[in-house]
């Protein structure tokens, strides 16, 4: 049966001749100095957050479709966020290049190229369009691609930031050698969602002593707590923050030290 991620492939594909198409000059919006999540990670002992603008997606249909970008970008930096991440697709998350543009130029955080790239073009284009760091999905594509994508990423001077599903995913993402795994709760192929698989999988993600970002259905501060007792350091969040009507006080309350958030 063709899963909604063969659906977006299919599609990207399609976009991807384009891209190869028009060949846009790949001017780089790197007149700031270099926005580094990584550092970040490295010197903080504090939950790192990522905060997503996402207008709709497959699963949940239209989430905050009036929202702009740029106001979405700057709560988020006020109430705490380390990151933005943005979607680009558009066809399945009504996202867009331009909007990830936006958010560069309106905050100083690392910006997130959330999208499906199976192509270097792809990354070109995120590169050009403003991006620090880039998704790379391993149910996207086969190990050997993985690499050669990873690798590419790195010379753009992009960070990259990993995403698994299961063991066998996560075995062939610490082989790239890559620093950081998000791992996704959603099941890309069913929508079902469960924290459960941020714990399956931590264990194997700190003893490679890679970061670990535990990715989507966060929605409370027990969830976050929930992800720190498995080992993760950092939360990337979506829907929750774009529907709530409370987004500081809930933020705020995310932002929890990595020591001492469990209550033994
Ligand atoms: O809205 P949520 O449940 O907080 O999830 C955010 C994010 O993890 C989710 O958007 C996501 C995770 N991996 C992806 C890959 C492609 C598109 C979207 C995603």
């Amino acid at each position: 049966m063709e899963t909604i991620l063969d659906k977006i492939l299919t599609e990207k594909r399609k976009e991807i001749m384009e891209l190869h198409k028009g060949k846009e000059a790949a001017q780089t919006l790197d007149k700031h100095p270099k926005r580094s999540f990584i550092s970040r990670l490295e010197a903080g002992d504090e939950l790192a957050v990522i905060a997503e603008f996402k207008r709709a997606s497959p699963s949940k249909g239209d989430i905050n479709i009036s929202q702009k970008p740029e106001d979405q970008a700057l709560f988020y930096k006020k109430f705490g966020a380390d990151v933005i991440s943005v979607l680009t697709d558009n066809t399945f998350f009504k996202g867009s290049f331009s909007d990830l543009t936006s958010v560069r130029e309106t905050v100083d955080l690392p910006v997130l190229c959330k999208d499906f790239i199976i192509d270097e073009a792809q990354i070109i284009k995120a590169k050009a369009s403003g991006a620090n760091l880039i998704l790379l999905i391993v149910a996207a594509m086969g190990g050997g691609r993985l690499k050669e994508l990873y690798d590419f990423a790195l010379e753009q001077e992009l960070e990259v930031l990993m995403e698994v599903h299961n063991e066998e995913e996560l075995e062939t993402a610490l082989e790239t050698g890559t620093k950081l795994i998000g791992v996704n709760n959603r099941n890309l192929k069913t929508f079902e969602v469960d924290l459960e698989v941020t714990e399956r999988l931590a264990p194997a993600i700190k003893k490679a002593g890679r970061f670990l970002i535990s990715e989507s259905g966060i929605k409370t501060e027990e969830d976050v707590q929930r992800v720190i007792a498995a080992g993760a350091n950092g939360i990337l969040v979506g829907e929750a923050f774009m529907t709530s009507n409370n987004l500081e006080g809930l933020l705020k309350a995310m932002k929890l030290p990595l020591r001492g958030a469990v209550k033994q």
